[in-house]
């Protein structure tokens, strides 16, 4: 369906620098859309989502084939450096949105929900919802929780607004739920099945489970027909997602077990600027070649 080819560059000289604003990757790849990524669950495809906060790692990881960005409020700790997803606002989110939503051509863009935005009642959901849309340009929207939260994920669907669930460790109710831990271990089993079948049956495209039993995720997966998509899940989701900069080696300090470093980009990146300091202070930087 409207695969809308992206445009070539229009660049007036050929070796002019690339700034901003030309495609990320050659035309001719399809624009993932919601039934694209719940055909893949019939196919039994697995499917890779990050986590995306601006243009220029959007453009890498949608020319990487990543189907799926999530621009998430963890922007709040990878970007803004709080210590929870609670103090982050819509305000804050929306510029990051528009900035990975132009830097992905054929990524879904999904886009957080923070903390206060939509709890209070649909209307509110939906009006929040409706600014990430008509603001952030994104394509869908994401939010926490199960059963409590199915009005609110009947309300913005119904707009036509696309909504993917997140249960298990929700982590902006990090204070009600007694710290970082995992969920749906013993009675919380029961309560973390319900609330999947609640999201699904309020119109959820997909559902984040994070922090959940691999045993009790993968029965949750087999019991549903949206794909889930897993962090601190097992294997046995649909698909997994992980903050970029934990999955790249960029995030300082210790990581949750879930985390697995893919690369070590932030002591590359140290490494880049300590380099750089060191040939400005000798002189050997900018060379002739560097100069007009
Ligand atoms: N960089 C980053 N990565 C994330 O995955 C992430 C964020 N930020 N910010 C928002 C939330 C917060 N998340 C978190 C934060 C801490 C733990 C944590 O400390 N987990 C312990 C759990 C111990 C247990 O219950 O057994 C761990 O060791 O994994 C988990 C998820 C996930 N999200
Ligand atoms: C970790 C993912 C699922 C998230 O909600 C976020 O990055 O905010
Ligand atoms: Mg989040």
């Amino acid at each position: 369906m409207s695969n809308s080819s992206a445009p070539s560059t229009s660049s007036a000289s050929e070796n002019a620098p690339v700034y901003g604003g030309a495609p990320a990757a050659p035309a001719k790849r399809t624009k993932i859309r919601t039934h694209h990524l719940q055909a893949m669950k019939a196919e039994g495809e697995r499917w890779a989502m990050l986590t995306a906060y601006d243009y220029s790692t959007a453009r890498l990881f949608d020319d990487a084939g990543i189907p799926v960005l999530l621009v998430g409020d963890s922007a709040a700790n990878v970007v803004y450096g709080y210590d929870t997803t609670v103090p982050i606002t819509i305000d804050e989110l929306i510029p990051l949105v528009r900035g990975v939503v132009r830097g992905a051509p054929h990524a879904l863009v999904v886009a957080d929900l923070p903390f206060g935005s939509y709890e209070a009642s649909a209307e509110q959901a939906l009006a929040t919802a409706t600014r990430f849309m008509k603001e952030g340009l994104a394509h869908a929207v994401k939010l926490e929780g199960g059963e409590r939260v199915a009005p609110q994920i009947a309300a913005i669907t119904a707009a036509g607004i696309p909504v993917m669930a997140h249960i298990g460790f929700t982590p902006q109710s990090v204070n009600g739920l007694g710290g970082f831990r995992v969920q749906g271990r013993g009675d919380g089993a029961e309560q973390l099945v319900a609330d999947a079948i609640a999201v699904q049956e309020a119109g959820a495209f997909s559902v984040v489970m994070e922090m959940v039993p691999a045993e009790l995720a993968g029965q949750v997966t087999r019991k549903l027909t949206i794909p889930t998509v897993g962090i601190g899940a097992g294997v046995e989701c649909d698909a997994q997602v992980l903050v970029w900069q934990d999955m790249a080696g960029y995030t300082s300090g210790r990581t949750a077990k879930f985390v697995k470093r893919f690369a070590a980009v932030g002591d590359e990146l140290r490494g880049a600027a300590a380099a750089y300091a060191d040939e400005v202070r000798a002189g050997t930087f900018p060379a002739a070649e560097h100069s007009f």
